[in-house]
């Protein structure tokens, strides 16, 4: 195996002394200290650097096919080597809607050409994201794409006999459902959580039971059909809550947070900027306090960014008319790093863990997550914990520009991204795999 990238004189997860780590193709080749790269390797300073394995993102929003004017698989993908992942999870709300293999290997053949990160295609459960009808999974789970995950994200599988339908068929195909848990009927106009804030600004209310009754259900359907459910973006004290009891029963549950639903709250909401607005929608600093415990302790099991694009016009209008939906990728490690390492709560084991290690285990990905040792794929990220930058939506990589953390100097940045051995990011540039087809 060719050495292509010495790093030297990095920090392993920000432990023990220093040492040089040596990348061939796909793997690890070396760990210790002087060692030699030969002549053709890119050599990368790792000094005052941690390196982690690569970051896996079981959320992101693509918008190919059917919104390129707000993002694509290239710039989504330059966003998500940027911002440090190695492989992400593009969600099936696309026009047309992921709900066949045409379209589910459509995706993954995009992200294998534009090669700077594994995009995932998520398979919708239900033809259209419409409720109705079961889509045809086990087909997108055999296409070249292999279907890991399904979806109707953006919408509920709300009726409990297809949802029940869907963990049956989902466990005997060995995929994992993800569901937006949002109980319709208890959020028909809702823009904000229900709550003071919301009542004293006129914004209809979302409540907290729309998500914990879905969740509590789901959990409970899952028990029934011996299948694994996983939570999108957790947004509440008591889905935590929830989540932790059915863990308790035996019940096999995951459930992600987004870096947003972490640092914000509903008093941003006072400005009726539109760029606020999200599903679901910022909630009360209580429950930002129990998401963060939650994902301290491990009852959440990790980071996911919820990259939601949208076009200046769908953001800027008044705030009830405004899209949901924030951009993530790029700013996921800063915001984990402010609320999560700064207060102690993780250390970089940990951000390992709720980043990359429980994402992959959880959608049963071999190739990332994996301990940083010799002979284990080199799918890593190397970052700086020490630098802070200015967030500027203008110079992130995605089309769109709705950045909920405009102006905010956060800490912590990636400085090189690696997949497959090869530098597809560094200090901001992006380096595409060629001939990976
Ligand atoms: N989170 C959002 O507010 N919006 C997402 C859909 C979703 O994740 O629910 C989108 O596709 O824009
Ligand atoms: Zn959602």
């Amino acid at each position: 195996m060719t050495p292509q990238v010495l790093i030297r004189n990095v920090r392993i997860y920000g432990e023990g002394d220093p040492v040089d780590v040596l990348l061939g193709d796909e793997q690890i080749l070396a760990i210790g200290t002087g060692l030699d790269a030969g002549a053709d390797a890119e050599v990368v300073d790792g000094k005052g650097q941690i390196l982690l394995p690569g970051f896996v993102d079981l959320h992101t929003h693509l918008r190919e096919p059917g919104r390129e004017d707000t993002e694509t698989v290239d710039s989504g993908s330059a966003a998500a080597a940027r911002g440090g992942y190695t492989a992400v999870f593009a969600m099936a709300n696309t026009d047309p809607v992921a709900d066949s293999v045409v379209v589910t290997d459509h995706v993954w053949r995009r992200g294998r050409e534009v090669g700077l990160v594994d995009v995932h295609p998520v398979g919708a459960v239900t033809v259209g994201l419409e409720g109705r009808q079961l889509a045809e999974m086990g087909t997108m789970a055999a296409g070249v794409g292999r279907v890991k995950m399904f979806s109707d994200d953006g919408k509920c599988v709300h009726d409990p006999l297809l949802m029940r339908r869907a963990l049956e068929y989902s466990a005997s195909l060995g995929v994992l459902i993800a569901q937006h848990a949002e109980e319709p009927r208890l959020t028909v106009g809702a823009v904000a959580h229900e709550g003071p804030t919301a009542a004293r600004l006129g914004l209809t209310g979302w409540p907290r039971a729309a998500e914990e009754s879905v969740v509590a259900r789901d959990a409970l359907l899952a028990r029934d059909a011996g299948a694994r459910v996983h939570i999108c973006h957790a947004s509440t004290a008591g889905t935590v809550e929830l989540v932790r009891w059915a863990r308790s029963q035996g019940i096999s549950i995951s459930a992600e947070v987004t870096p947003h639903h972490l640092l914000l709250d509903d008093s941003r909401l006072e400005s009726y900027d539109g760029i606020n607005r999200v599903n679901p929608p910022l909630r009360e600093k209580s429950d930002v306090e129990a998401l963060r415990r939650g994902l301290a302790d491990g009852t959440i099991d990790c980071v996911a960014t919820d990259h939601a694009p949208h076009a200046e016009q769908d953001k800027c209008c008044e705030f009830s008319q405004a899209r949901p939906g924030m951009l993530g990728l790029e700013t996921a490690l800063s915001i984990v790093i402010e609320t999560m390492v700064r207060p102690g709560l993780l250390d970089w084991r940990g951000v390992a863990k709720v980043m990359s290690e429980r994402p992959a285990e959880i959608v049963g990905l071999d190739d990332q997550g994996r301990p940083i040792e010799v002979g284990e794929p080199a799918n890593l990220v190397l970052v700086d914990p020490d630098t802070e930058w200015t967030v500027r939506g203008r110079e992130l990589a995605s089309i769109s520009h709705n950045t909920p953390y405009e102006d905010m100097t956060l800490p912590g940045k990636v400085t090189t991204t690696v997949l497959r051995g090869r530098i597809t990011a560094r200090d901001g540039e992006v380096f595409p795999l060629t001939g990976e087809r």
